[in-house]
């Protein structure tokens, strides 16, 4: 396992600091690990994402579930900040998403346009942002440039800079598509060259061109590829998404082996509030039971 980084050795400045820290060592088990809820989906797919449980197409349900869940955040669009986060504002950590797409254009040329700022996110009490980078994208010089903008101002305000780094594009796609290990270890290095804090990415997959070069080894475990990718990341820390709803041993295997690899936590949504309420909080636990399993001081 790569040793996950320490709070107190990633060069953050104070405010960035105290806010991680709330995040990692306040809320959820409190014991350097966390567990994130994530809900822009109904932006970046729409109102299919709901279907499997109306329920979770209300806002203030997902925050509720955040809270009631013991979540370390709750990461929402600033639509959805606004009006829903200050019934619970201080019992869970919000994560303003400042930028965000739909899927209905082609994926040509992926680019994640702004919607708010890291002042919008120190006004609604934020302890992170978010900022979706398209790794690997024809737009990728426009993305970095937006993304050196709020940097810049994360870092004046002392506000954590969660990258959700995506490899996209048709250039990904020639070379191992965009969840394979070579993409999403590329991805983790590069959110780590710009400037992240913290960096989430999608469970790598074996790469599904033949001859790749050893450092890409199809022979990799799922584990042994997740551990690359913290080495790739370094001092940034590594979040796993969930992905689409999957089987939950296969789910729970997944946070395992992040864990194991020595990512700092989980991000997953529709696995947790595609389901009824008490079956949410069950999954909840059980992941629970697996980040207790993996403190970080
Ligand atoms: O971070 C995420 C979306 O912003 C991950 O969500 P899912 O777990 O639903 O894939």
């Amino acid at each position: 396992m790569t040793r996950r980084p320490r709070l107190g050795e990633i060069g953050l400045n104070t405010g960035k600091k105290a806010r991680l820290h709330r995040i990692l060592h306040t809320y959820g088990l409190g014991n350097g690990t966390a567990l994130f809820l994530p809900y822009d989906q109904g932006l970046e797919h729409g109102p299919r994402d709901f279907f499997a449980n109306p329920a979770a197409s209300d806002p203030a349900y997902i925050v509720k579930l955040a809270v009631e869940g013991g979540f370390n955040g709750v990461a929402l669009q600033i639509g959805l900040a606004e009006k829903f986060f200050w019934d619970y504002a201080g019992e869970v950590p919000l994560i303003l998403k400042l930028n965000g797409k739909t899927d209905i254009p082609s994926d040509a040329r992926p680019l994640s346009p702004l919607h708010a700022t890291v002042a919008d996110a120190v006004r609604l009490g934020a302890d992170a942002v978010g900022y979706t980078m398209y790794v690997g994208s024809p737009a990728q010089e426009e993305d970095f440039a937006q993304f050196r903008v709020v940097r810049e101002e994360a870092h004046r305000l002392g506000m954590p800079l969660i990258v959700w780094a995506y490899p996209r594009g048709e250039a990904v796609e020639t070379k191992g598509g965009k969840d394979s290990f070579y993409a999403v270890d590329y991805a983790a290095r590069t959110a780590s060259e710009v400037g992240a804090d913290v960096v989430k990415v999608n469970f790598p997959q074996p790469d599904k061109r033949s001859g790749v070069p050893g450092g890409y080894a199809a022979e990799f475990t799922p584990q042994q590829a997740v551990d690359a990718v913290v080495r790739s990341a370094n001092r940034t820390l590594v979040l796993i998404s969930g992905g689409e709803k999957a089987d939950d041993q296969a789910m729970l295997e997944k946070a395992r082996e992040a864990m194991e690899a020595g990512t700092t936590g989980l991000i997953f949504g529709r696995n947790v509030w595609q389901r009824d309420h008490d079956d949410s909080l069950r999954l909840v636990s059980r992941l629970k039971e697996i980040l207790a399993k993996y403190p970080n001081d």
